[in-house]
């Protein structure tokens, strides 16, 4: 095989940015979609398209807190051990039935927690602290304490008040916020349409998941690993089928799938080796490269390049650079479109757990685990974190940030995390 090695050319030299500048490259790309609407029991996870306001307080009537009695508190005020007062039981009210009786002075009506509280009454007490008697067919409710005025009466918007904001646009809904639309009847929900992004693999060394193994040839994991993290960041993968390390055939499938997602993002190929081919593909005409250097570690080589309007990010091939690279620029990038409010992963200053002595004249994005030591957070990095590596990415769930330069760093010193979100355990 003849090679040109001349190393002074366009395929070596590359001018490296910072990881912000990069970041700050794609995300020019993350324009906000388009508004949908999904059932609620579809809206898990989805970012919300437009921010909602409650249409009516909550609650919308005074609500009984307890099983027990609603009274008028006023006559309560003379109660004690000695002195009981009797009060005639005019009504018993279950939950969701209103009662038409008002309560005056004198009477009380039989209450179940969650039940309307009648009119008159404004205190509820509670079954407990009350006793009963029959008396010529009349029931009467006996009270030895004296109660305050709302005493186990939830007001009229008590949580919301008419009109305030319930939920705004870019939130992400979960239990809690799925809990409030349904609360409120809004049974079809705006999000905004998830990014539908294309994997890609390059390699001819891979294999399906289902091949046997054979020399020399590996099993597509990053493709795979990609969907996982690409749909936590709350976009729709579609894995295509990979493609051997040809340039033009990797050509065509990426034009392809540009026009028909909101993003590629390929696997592989992107340094400077004979088949690195995304690396060649992002030099040809037409394609206006973004970056293909960043001063971090791993995933140097992350290279984006726009295409007939279609941005594409080539991550490394390697499991690990890939993986970084994916958190780092593909999900913000997701997020963007989603109008997520906080569209990068949070950063936490936590200890350092474990000495740690690599230096690095680029940023290092050092797979870790937290855990809790005397009440305090710590980071511990992965025993083994090369770039190659992939066996660590499952047990990490967080990234150390190393900045370039920094000296040998101690058990305890303090240090950046990025928290990573999803994850098994
Ligand atoms: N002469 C140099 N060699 C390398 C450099 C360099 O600067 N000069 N950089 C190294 C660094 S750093 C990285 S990172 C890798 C980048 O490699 P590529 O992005 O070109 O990726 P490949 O060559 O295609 O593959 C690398 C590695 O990853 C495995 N791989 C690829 N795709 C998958 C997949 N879908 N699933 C699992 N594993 C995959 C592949 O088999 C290779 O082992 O380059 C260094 N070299
Ligand atoms: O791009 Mo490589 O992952 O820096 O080690
Ligand atoms: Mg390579």
């Amino acid at each position: 095989m003849k090679h040109s090695d001349d190393y002074s050319n366009e395929k070596f030299k590359r001018r490296a940015i910072s990881v912000e500048e990069a970041q700050k490259r794609v995300m020019q790309y993350g324009k906000p979609g388009a508004a949908e609407f999904v059932l609620l029991s579809e809206a898990h996870g989805r970012f919300l398209a437009e921010s909602l306001h409650a249409p009516h307080p909550f609650p919308h009537f005074r609500r009984s807190g307890m099983d027990g009695y609603a009274v008028v508190s006023a006559d309560t005020k003379n109660c004690a051990e000695d002195e009981i007062v009797w009060l005639r039981v005019v009504d018993e009210i279950p939950c969701g039935q209103v009662s038409d009786h008002i309560i005056a002075s004198g009477l009380a009506a039989r209450i179940m927690t969650g039940a309307q509280v009648p009119e008159g009454a404004d205190a509820v007490v509670m079954l407990e602290a009350t006793r009963q008697r029959e008396e010529r067919g009349d029931v009467y409710v006996g009270l030895k304490k004296k109660v305050e005025p709302g005493n186990n009466v939830t007001p009229v918007g008590y949580e919301l008040k008419e009109g305030q904001l319930l939920l705004e646009q870019g939130r992400q809904l979960g239990a809690g916020e799925i809990s409030v639309l349904a609360s409120f009847g809004i049974h079809s929900v705006p999000v905004v349409r998830k990014p539908r992004v294309a994997v890609i693999s390059t390699g001819s060394e891979l294999l399906a998941v289902d091949e046997p193994l054979q020399p020399g040839r590996i099993r597509n994991s990053n493709s795979f690993m990609l969907a996982v993290q690409i749909r936590e960041a709350g976009g729709e993968p579609y894995i295509l089928d990979s493609v051997q390390d040809d340039v033009e055939a990797a050509r065509r499938t990426v034009l392809d799938a540009l026009s028909g997602f909101d993003y590629v993002v390929t696997s592989g190929g992107v340094s400077v080796g004979d088949y690195d081919i995304m690396g060649d593909l992002v030099r040809q005409e037409g394609v206006n490269l973004l970056f293909n250097k960043i001063t971090m570690r791993p995933g140097s080589v992350t290279t984006a390049a726009v295409i007939d309007e279609g941005l594409l990010f080539a991550l490394s091939g390697n499991p690990g650079a890939c993986f970084v690279g994916c958190e780092l620029l593909v999900r913000p990038v997701i997020r963007t479109m989603l109008g997520a409010q906080q569209p990068f992963l949070p950063r936490w200053e936590v200890l350092l757990g474990a000495d740690y002595h690599r230096v690095n004249n680029f940023t290092r994005f050092v797979r870790a685990r937290t855990e809790i030591r005397d009440g305090r957070i710590y980071a511990v990095p992965a025993a083994v974190d090369e770039s190659s590596v992939m066996i660590s990415i499952k047990d990490s769930d967080c990234l150390i940030v190393i900045p370039p330069g920094t000296g040998q760093l101690r058990t305890g010193d303090k240090i950046e995390i990025i928290k990573l979100e999803g994850g098994g355990s």
